[in-house]
């Protein structure tokens, strides 16, 4: 049977990186989008800004919204301090499937819990099935027009504390054009564009960083 993207993404990165070590995971599913097959992970572009917010905040929770093949997981895992969490929620089962192997061959299993399920089913149960009280951050890179609703479930589940940042890919492209309205006239938060491009193109794309006040 014809194997999947994700599948030959994965093959790429057990051929071509090295277990254990992260940042070649990275770089192996970034060489294999570049120049073999364009895939949608946060990128090598955007993935430095991702890691930048990421080491100014060192967060002790994180909560990511579409694990897809795990690169951002990969990306953000790697930067956290001992003892920091990491939950993801993917709610395809293949994808899931990959992105655990994925986790895995970067040796990060111990830092990442991710659960098979939708966002909408799960953000209301973090605290009573994984003991979380807020989020530090949260990386959102899932279906783009379920960012304002899972934005505001979150809001509603009180998963967020002041100073907690919100961190969302493709503002531009795709796009994501209710939830910037909200989040950027929403007295509850600050938020910053920072600009950049679509992975692995030239065409325009950005993350929007939004602190929560409060
Ligand atoms: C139902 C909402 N809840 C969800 N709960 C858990 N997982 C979810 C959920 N939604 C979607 N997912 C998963 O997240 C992932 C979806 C990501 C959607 N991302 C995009 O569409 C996307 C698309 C592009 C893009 C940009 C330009 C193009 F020409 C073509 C594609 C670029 C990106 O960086 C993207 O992130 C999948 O793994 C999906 O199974
Ligand atoms: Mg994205």
């Amino acid at each position: 049977t014809q194997s999947t993207r994700p599948q030959r993404l994965l093959s790429a990165v057990q051929k071509n990186a090295t277990r254990g070590d992260p940042r070649s995971v990275v770089q192996a599913i970034d060489q294999f989008c570049r120049h073999k097959e364009w895939a949608m992970n946060v990128g090598d572009e955007k993935g430095c800004i991702l890691d930048s917010v990421v080491s100014e905040i060192n967060p002790a929770t994180v909560l990511e919204l579409g694990t897809y093949c795990g690169y951002s997981t990969v990306r953000i895992a790697s930067l956290l301090p001992p003892h920091a969490k990491l939950i993801t929620l993917e709610f395809n089962p293949n994808y899931a499937s990959i992105a655990r192997q994925v986790i895995a061959w970067a040796g990060l299993e111990d830092k990442v819990q991710l659960v098979e399920g939708a966002s909408g089913d799960w953000i209301p149960k973090m605290k009573e099935q994984f003991g979380v009280k807020t989020f530090d951050l949260v990386f959102l890179d899932h279906w783009k027009d379920r960012y304002l609703p899972d934005t505001k479930l979150i809001e509603e589940c009180g998963l967020l504390t002041k100073g907690s940042v919100l961190l969302a890919d493709n503002v531009i492209c795709p796009g994501t054009p209710d939830y910037l309205e909200y989040i950027r006239s929403s007295p509850q938060y600050e938020s910053q564009y920072f600009k950049s491009h679509l992975e692995y193109t030239k065409v325009e794309d950005g993350l929007e960083k939004s602190v929560f006040l409060g």
